[in-house]
C-alpha cells in the first residue's frame, strides 16, 4: 500500500522573489517534487501537445516504429524497450515513449530529430517546437529561483554557462490501459530518480505516479502524488522534480527523489521536459553546500558525462 501525498504547491506569478525561493528550496530539501502553478505555459498549448501525443501513440506499431529512436535517442521507443529500474524483474517498463532533443533553429537540415510525417500531422513539430520553448522558458525561471534559494547569484547557472545551449529533451509518454497476466506487477515506469537539473512534468490527470521520499530507507515508502486540478487553479499545473545532476551540486541537501508510475487499469498520457545542462558544464559541490563536517560526497563530474553513462545503463 502506498500512502497519499499533497506536494508542495510554488506560485511561479508571486510579486515576492525571495518568498517563492524559498518554497522552492523547502519543496527541494523535503520532497524533491512540487507544483507550480501560474507557470505561464498556456493551456491550449498544453492540451495541443496532449492531443498530438495521442494522435502519434494511436498509429499502427509499424508506423510508430518507422521512427525507432537510435543512437542519437531521438524517436519512438515502444514497450518493454526501456527499463528505467536495472533491478526491475520484468524485461522492461510498460510504456511507450517518443523523444525530442534540442531542435536547431534556422537551418533545418541540422535538425536531427524525427517527426511524423502526412496531412494529420501537419501541425505536429510545429506544436512540440513551441511547447519546448515555453517550457524552457518556465525551466529557466524556475532554475533562477533554485539559485536564489540556495543562496546563489539568481542569474547563476547562467553565469557558469550550464543554461547555455542546455541539453534539452522532451518524452511524450503513453501508459497503456488493461495489461496482460503476465505484466501484473510490472510498472508504466519503473523506479527511478531523473539525470539532470530539473524535469517539468505534466499528466492528464490519471492517477499512477508515486515518489520514494528517502530512497535509502528499508523498506521503501511510496506516496501517491495528488493531481492538482485545473479547477483548483488558473491553469493545468506544473509537476518538478530535481534531477540528479542538482542532488550532486547540493551534496545531497537537495533531493532527487525516486518517482515511478504504478499500472491503475487505465491509459495515461503525460508529457516530461527535461532541462539538463549544456554537456560541457563541470557539476562540483557548491561551496555552500559542504563544510569540514560535511566534506562533498560525489567528485566534480561533466555533465554530459554523467548523463550519457545514466543513459546507457537503461538500455541494453
Ligand atoms: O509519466 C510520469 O508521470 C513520470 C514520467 C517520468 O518519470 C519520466 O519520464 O522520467
Ligand atoms: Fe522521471
Amino acid at each position: 500500500m502506498a500512502g497519499s501525498l499533497d506536494l508542495p504547491v510554488v506560485d511561479l506569478a508571486s510579486p515576492d522573489l525571495r518568498a517563492a525561493a524559498e518554497s522552492v528550496r523547502q519543496a527541494c530539501v523535503e520532497h524533491g517534487f512540487f507544483y507550480v502553478t501560474n507557470h505561464g505555459v498556456d493551456r491550449g498549448l498544453l492540451e495541443a501537445v496532449f492531443a498530438e501525443s495521442k494522435r502519434f501513440f494511436d498509429l499502427p506499431m509499424e508506423e510508430k516504429m518507422a521512427l525507432q529512436r537510435g543512437a542519437n535517442h531521438r524517436g519512438y521507443t515502444p514497450p518493454y524497450a526501456e527499463k528505467l529500474d536495472a533491478s526491475s524483474e520484468f524485461v522492461g517498463d510498460l510504456k511507450e515513449s517518443f523523444y525530442i532533443g534540442p531542435i536547431e533553429d534556422g537551418d533545418m537540415q541540422n535538425d536531427v530529430n524525427q517527426w511524423p510525417s502526412g496531412e494529420c500531422f501537419s501541425s505536429w513539430k510545429e506544436t512540440m517546437k513551441l511547447y519546448i520553448e515555453s517550457a524552457m522558458y518556465t525551466g529557466k525561471r524556475i532554475v533562477s529561483l533554485i539559485a536564489l534559494g540556495l543562496d546563489l547569484d539568481i542569474e547563476f547557472f547562467q553565469k557558469i554557462g550550464a543554461l547555455d545551449c542546455p541539453s534539452t529533451f522532451l518524452r511524450l509518454l503513453h501508459y497503456p490501459g488493461e495489461v496482460s497476466e503476465s505484466d501484473s506487477g510490472n510498472y508504466g515506469a519503473s523506479a527511478h530518480s531523473d539525470y539532470g537539473l530539473i524535469t517539468l512534468l505534466v499528466t492528464d490527470g490519471t492517477p499512477g505516479l508515486q515518489i520514494c521520499r528517502e530512497k535509502d530507507r528499508n523498506p521503501q515508502l511510496w506516496e501517491d502524488v495528488h493531481h492538482v486540478d485545473g479547477s483548483y487553479v488558473a491553469c493545468r499545473a506544473l509537476i518538478v522534480n530535481i534531477g540528479d545532476l542538482l542532488e550532486r551540486w547540493t551534496n545531497c541537501v537537495f533531493r532527487s527523489t525516486l518517482h515511478r508510475v504504478v499500472a491503475v487499469g487505465k491509459e495515461r498520457y503525460s508529457i516530461a521536459f527535461f532541462l539538463d545542462p549544456n554537456p560541457d558544464t563541470v557539476v562540483r559541490c557548491l561551496e555552500s553546500c559542504c563544510s569540514e563536517a560535511c566534506p562533498p560526497r560525489f567528485p566534480p563530474i561533466r555533465s554530459g558525462n554523467y548523463i550519457a553513462g545514466r543513459i546507457n545503463s537503461t538500455y541494453k
